[in-house]
């Protein structure tokens, strides 16, 4: 925490205390389209590193790049990889510090200087911020109006409860977005730290300009093994772990809701995965701002029980996303809709986001709980979407927004 503190991160993901630091930036790419993934995937097979043998290493030790990529196609923001000068992982098994240089660059720098660049320095084995750095300060920040005002996403919500009525689907997710603006840049690292302190349960990630702490994983990778916790169906924490039961557990709209997404991301990992498990009945994710209710799935990639070659996990991130947990069901239906209801670009904001390391092990969350840093790093636009069913709310649901947004918010030291 001190380190994220005292350092800008250009990516960062962290759990429990435990994660990745990116530092700088050796070399980075950007795609858009539909061919996203693929290209970013083609981009980073193409490395090949000189350095030592990481066989044996805990996964994100080494070369590791940071991910964001946009949860649609039509996206006018960028998808990204980012691989940076230094990266400093955390692991149950120690700290390793990895140095990225450019083959052309021919020179080695030597890690004491790399720290240093970046205001840390190794003292006793141990990263710490170089002494007598000032710490740095969030300025105090406003919230304004997203793209919308908020009955946009009441009417939105009406509207898709209609669509549900009318049997042309059975579940959206909407979102919408909002602004918290500074008078100068906010720092990522403070943030980050706090987000990390306040939400150790998440995944507190930075890639490119996104940032934030989400509760759920999209695909993490580990070798041939595969992990991934599905979130659907939300409370506001202040109903109590009893209500949270009554009205997440034992409600059958929310557990739908919750099935539809474990459906779709079963469905679409089957291509390329074997011995699929989701665990049953789904268990209740307790988080300082509400709760969820919460399926962990496990399974191996099929190449590998095929003996086949590996697939890059940005590509399996591309076969799992979107999932109806961020969409809906069916998913073109409800892609469709989300289009021309939501009437925003949702950017990287539910979209893939974490890292991938140098031997094929990843974790991609999705980008929720967050925000994405703009007009010169002076404005963090937030963003929260719901699932909507039959007779959701459009009062309730906008209220669910703003809890989801809380995270962010309590970051920024504002309240709503
Ligand atoms: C879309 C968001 O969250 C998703 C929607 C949920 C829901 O509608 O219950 C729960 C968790 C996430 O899968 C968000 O946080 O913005």
């Amino acid at each position: 925490m001190e380190l994220l503190e005292a350092a800008q991160p250009s990516g960062a993901w962290i759990r429990h205390g435990q994660g990745l630091l990116g530092l700088g930036v050796a070399a980075e790419t950007a795609a858009a389209g539909a061919d996203r993934f693929a290209t970013l995937a083609r981009w980073w097979d193409g490395f090949t590193w000189e350095g030592p043998d990481l066989e044996g290493l805990p996964a994100g030790v080494g070369p590791t790049a940071f991910a964001s990529i946009t949860y649609s196609s039509d996206s006018s923001s960028a998808s990204r990889l980012i691989l940076p000068e230094l990266i400093i992982a955390v692991t149950e098994q120690g700290t390793w510090l990895t140095g990225v240089v450019p083959a052309d660059e021919e020179r080695e720098v030597p890690l004491q200087q790399l720290l240093r660049r970046h205001g840390l320095q190794l003292q006793d084995g141990v990263v710490v911020p170089v002494p007598g750095a000032a710490p740095t300060a969030v300025p105090s920040a406003q919230l304004r109006a997203g793209t919308h005002p908020e009955h946009h996403y009441r009417n939105a919500v009406e509207a898709g409860v209609t669509a549900i009525a009318e049997r042309r689907l059975e579940k959206l997710v909407l979102a919408r977005d909002a602004v918290a603006a500074a008078d100068s840049p906010i720092p990522p690292g403070p943030l980050l730290a706090r987000l990390a302190r306040d939400y150790s349960d998440c995944w507190t990630y930075r890639a490119g300009d996104v940032l934030g702490a989400t509760p759920e994983m999209l695909v993490q990778v580990r070798g041939e093994e595969l992990f991934a916790r599905v979130l659907a169906g939300t409370v506001d924490r202040s109903v109590g772990e009893q209500g949270a039961r009554e009205q997440l557990v034992e409600n059958p709209k929310q557990r739908n809701e919750h099935t539809l997404a474990v459906e779709s991301l079963l469905e679409q990992l089957a291509p390329v995965s074997a011995q699929l498990q989701a665990q049953s009945p789904p268990a209740v994710l307790e988080l300082p701002n509400v709760y969820h209710l919460s399926t962990d799935v496990t399974g191996r990639l099929s190449c590998a029980e095929a003996g086949a070659e590996p697939i890059s996990p940005l590509l399996v991130a591309e076969r799992a996303h979107p999932t109806a947990a961020i969409c809906g069901t069916p998913t073109a239906t409800a892609a469709g809709l989300i289009g021309t209801l939501e009437e925003i670009d949702r950017g990287p904001f539910s979209g893939p986001v974490g890292w991938v390391d140098a031997r094929g092990n990843a974790d991609v969350g999705i980008a929720l709980r967050g925000g994405v840093l703009e007009d010169g790093d002076r404005q963090l636009r937030l963003y929260a979407g719901c699932g909507i069913v039959a007779g959701s709310e459009p009062a309730s649901e906008l209220a669910e927004t703003w809890a989801k947004m809380r995270p962010m918010l309590g970051a920024l030291g504002l309240t709503r």
